[in-house]
């Protein structure tokens, strides 16, 4: 196998996001979780995407964790490696997207890297430095509330500075709209100013194709899904992967119970919540008591569960308002509020998987991190597109018969997403 694209995702549903923008743009994706085992059988592919849960942890324990997976992939054949960091760019001023984009870059001997997490197709812009959400500068968007990321700066330039060994520069849309010429020479230009890494602006799909095309003659660069796409572009324009191959497969029958679990509490996800409630039942956890009693409170939800599976899907969420998520932050500590509540969504995946559940959406990126950990899921391929950025995922490796999931990241998906995703799980 000769790998034309690695990938190194910070968390699970950013990993599922790119790889669904790969396998779209025809590049055969597989997304495994970490380095995988000697023994994992891989197809014929093109790309794959290492999954971390590296995007809260500290940044030591991050680049570990990317540079071990960038020897791995280099080994594969990878001449390209991106770190797939968050659209909206999740991370706080210790790290982690800084450290590892200056690990990643001192181990390729690059100069410097393309910096971009834009990804239009779900409303992530970048104009001057700044990142909008939609209509909204990052800092006024939903981002400045995240349980663990709050993001209250949009300019990206700082906000990169501020976790970076490396001077950030800006490559803005002027430059971009010139080509990849221009890009180049601005890029040589930041080099002679001394900088190590440059946020790149993006409005529309064109631009990434440009990024893209410059990109691939580096080793390293880091950015979102769309930043994969533009990579994916190239790779096919430039005959390096046949424009013939098909990225994803079909519509599969799993059959069997179906559950969804929510830990995201961000504006997306408290929607979809509400509008499951509709169609199915849902059963909203108390967090605080998942805290100081996960056994009890995670035992309430599997005989919930239990209970209903056999009559069609249920919901269990952890989800709450940012009040109400400020609130058991301020009682236990952010960090170990976080871990036990994934800790507890874990649990329950597992007792719902050994009760034959093979049919699961997951909403949150830290939240996948723990349950797809829990069931030691070695790898994914990829299915149907549910909404942007969220495809129906495969398990490979794994024991039982076949298994499908959906990774949802926090801030995606229509109000509908719960149903859409079941639709495409049949
Ligand atoms: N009611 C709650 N109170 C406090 N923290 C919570 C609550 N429910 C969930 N959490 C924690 O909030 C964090 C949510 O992060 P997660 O990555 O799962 O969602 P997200 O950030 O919305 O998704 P993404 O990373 O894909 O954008 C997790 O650590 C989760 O355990
Ligand atoms: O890039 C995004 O917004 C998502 O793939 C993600 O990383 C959410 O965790």
């Amino acid at each position: 196998m000769t790998l034309a694209l690695g990938c190194i995702a910070d968390d699970y549903t950013g990993a599922s996001d790119l790889a669904n923008s790969l396998a779209k743009a025809g590049l055969r994706t597989v997304q495994t979780i970490g380095v995988p085992d000697a023994g994992l059988a891989l197809p014929e592919i093109d790309a794959i995407v290492c999954a971390f849960k590296i995007r809260s942890v500290p940044a030591a324990d991050a680049v570990a964790a990317a540079l071990q997976a960038e020897t791995w992939l280099r080994g594969q054949g990878a001449g390209h490696v991106l770190y797939k960091v968050c659209s909206t760019f999740d991370s706080t001023d210790d790290g982690n997207i800084g450290p590892v984009t200056d690990a990643l870059r001192a181990r390729a001997g690059e100069p410097i890297a393309i910096v971009n997490s834009a990804f239009p197709e779900a409303g992530r812009t970048i104009y001057q430095g700044h990142l909008f959400v939609g209509a909204l500068p990052l800092n006024e968007s939903p981002l400045k509330d995240h349980p663990l990321n709050p993001m209250t700066d949009a300019n990206l330039v700082r906000v990169l500075a501020r976790q970076s060994r490396s001077g950030v520069g800006l490559v803005d849309r002027k430059t971009i709209a010139a080509g990849a010429a221009a890009v180049a020479a601005r890029l040589a230009a930041l080099v002679q100013e001394g900088k190590g890494a440059a946020i790149a602006d993006t409005i529309e799909d064109a631009d990434l194709e440009t990024l893209g095309r410059v990109a691939m003659t580096h080793r390293v660069s880091t950015g979102a899904s769309g930043l994969g796409l533009g990579i994916a572009r190239a790779l096919v324009a430039s005959g390096r992967v046949s424009a013939a191959a098909t990225g994803t497969a079909g519509l599969e029958v799993v059959g069997g119970p179906a559950a969804c679990l929510a830990g995201s509490c961000s504006q997306a996800t408290l929607g979809q919540i509400a509008e499951a409630e509709r169609i199915m039942p849902v059963l909203r956890l108390d967090a605080g008591r998942l805290v100081t009693d996960g056994i009890a409170e995670t035992d309430r939800a599997i005989a919930f569960a239990a209970e209903r599976l056999g009559a069609g899907p249920v919901l269990v969420a952890s989800s709450g308002t940012p009040a109400e998520v400020a609130a058991v932050q301020a009682k236990f500590g952010r960090d170990a509020a976080g871990h036990a509540i994934e800790a507890g969504m874990a649990r329950i995946a597992e007792a719902l998987v050994a009760r034959g559940v093979r049919r699961l959406v997951v909403a949150g990126g830290e939240t996948s991190g723990a349950v797809v950990e829990r069931l030691a899921i070695p790898a994914f391929r990829l299915g149907p597109e549910i909404a942007p950025g969220v495809p129906v995922l495969h398990a490979l490796g794994i024991a039982g018969g076949p298994m499908v999931l959906a990774l949802k990241s926090g801030n995606f998906g229509a109000p509908t997403f719960f149903a859409d995703a079941l639709k495409l799980m049949p």
